[in-house]
């Protein structure tokens, strides 16, 4: 029997998902920005607001291969009887033009090229024929346009000082070609947030090492490492230990140094080896909740070491991974500066039998299907907190309420996206 103070210290109550979380991100803060070249900066988030320093397109930009008019000239036009036009010039790309369009002129034109001043319209080249007239080069144009056909304004995409893109926003390619047009070769971005990972087990052994009996090897370190990097962090590999409380004690404090976050798998339930439970048992420790109403991850403890978090998930690999997504993953977001760092759900009719009753909230390891425009959620297999091949593509969660009867196929769920 435990002495009662022990049982104390290690009283358990369960929580909510949603207090566990709320819990957690109380104590997370936003990083400091820093600037890097915009090459590098895909995936990460924008530190401060971006303004346009100059209106897109910065000059009047023809959308068409063709010959900029004026449309009073072709006000009489017809296919019968076209309007000739004296052309001016033919403007290569990037090129000024040198002439304004007087009246009965024209200037053949590309797509993306200057507009020059006079000219209201550019009429397409398949709608124009060449027509050489006393050594002039002319143009017969059988139809009137309107004004404004085929030109883009300045600043018609983008206004001088308009707010281009936000705190906070990440930066994927659509972001990264208004950065790129609007002159920005190096861009503000939140810092990453700094991940110490450590495994505990004495089971475990390193990724190369040959098998042995009892023994497996770690895989919860490497998957927090590829989950920390698709949430935007910088993993800090520190290894494992073995179920040993000095040893683990070390590695948190080691850890903890240079991290903005710590993260551990493994030792966090009720067994005789289960060491994270007594480290963060520690006065120095501030404990957050370590036992949450849910399933896989029940285990999932969270502290704070001088306002630093640490998050102890399990060690069962579906547990460790749903236990990321719920609590970690909104973390990271929220250091590099997400406004709404929990993703919302969605509903999606359910793509098998849940034939599982239980007392707990559930979270399923699934993948989105779309069946003939629906959305559907198809559980990926038995979702055992202990196996990893159901980790395998999945792209989103099921929460299944705790049951009483089982959930039939085609049963309406909520879900929630794994980006
Ligand atoms: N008597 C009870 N036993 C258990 C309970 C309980 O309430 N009462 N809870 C169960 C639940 S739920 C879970 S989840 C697990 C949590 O276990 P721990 O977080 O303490 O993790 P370990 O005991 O260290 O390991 C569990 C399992 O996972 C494997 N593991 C551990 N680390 C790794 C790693 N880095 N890579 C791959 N696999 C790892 C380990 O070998 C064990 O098989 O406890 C239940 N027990
Ligand atoms: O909480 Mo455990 O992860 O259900 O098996
Ligand atoms: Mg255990």
């Amino acid at each position: 029997m435990q002495s009662l103070d022990k049982q104390d210290r290690f009283h358990r109550k369960a929580i909510k998902p949603e207090e566990a979380r709320e819990l957690l991100m109380n104590h997370i803060r936003t990083l400091p920005m820093e600037w890097i070249p915009l090459d590098e900066s895909w995936g990460r988030r924008l530190g401060e607001n971006v303004y346009a320093p100059h209106p897109f397109p910065p000059f009047r930009r023809s959308g068409m291969d063709g010959y900029a008019v004026r449309t009073e000239d072709l006000l009489q036009a017809t296919p019968d009887n076209p309007a000739r036009l004296t052309v001016l010039e033919s403007l290569p790309g990037g090129v000024v033009p040198r002439y304004p369009l007087g009246s009965g002129q024209a200037t053949r034109i590309m797509t993306g090229g200057m507009v020059p001043d006079g000219a209201d319209a550019v009429v397409m080249l398949e709608m124009t024929a060449d027509d050489e007239r006393d050594g002039m080069p002319t143009v017969l144009i059988g139809k009137n346009a309107r004004a404004g056909l085929n030109i883009a304004e300045i600043g018609c995409e983008i206004e001088q000082g308009e707010l281009l893109l936000s705190e906070g926003q990440p930066i994927g390619p659509g972001e990264t070609a208004l950065l790129a047009a609007c002159g920005y070769t190096q861009v503000p971005v939140f810092r990453r947030p700094r991940v110490a990972i450590f495994s505990t087990g004495s089971e475990l052994l390193e990724v190369d090492e040959p098998l042995s009996p009892a023994k497996i090897r770690n895989s919860n370190a490497s998957m927090l490492s590829a989950l920390v990097k698709q949430f935007g962090g910088a993993p800090i590999l520190l290894g494992k230990v073995p179920d040993d409380v000095k040893a683990a004690r070390e590695l948190v404090n080691h850890g903890l140094r240079d991290c903005d976050l710590l993260l551990t798998s493994g030792g966090v339930s009720v067994g005789d080896y289960d060491v994270m439970v007594e480290v963060l048992a520690d006065p120095e420790a501030e404990l957050l909740y370590n036992k949450i109403a849910m399933r896989p991850g029940s285990p999932t403890t969270a502290a704070l070491y001088n306002d630093k978090p640490i998050v102890a998930l399990s060690g069962n690999p579906g547990a460790c991974f749903v236990g990321f997504h719920l609590f970690v993953a909104p973390s990271l977001k929220a250091m590099q500066g997400e406004p709404q760092p929990v993703t919302p759900s969605f509903k999606a009719f359910l793509g098998a039998d849940f034939p599982k009753v239980n007392a707990y909230r559930r979270y399923i390891r699934a993948r989105t299907e779309i069946r003939e425009g629906t959305i559907w959620v198809i559980p990926n297999g038995d979702d055992k907190s202990s196996l990893m091949s159901t980790i395998v593509g999945a792209d989103c969660l099921i929460e299944i309420p705790p049951l009483k009867a089982a959930l039939e196929q085609g049963h309406l769920v909520t879900a929630w996206k794994l980006e």
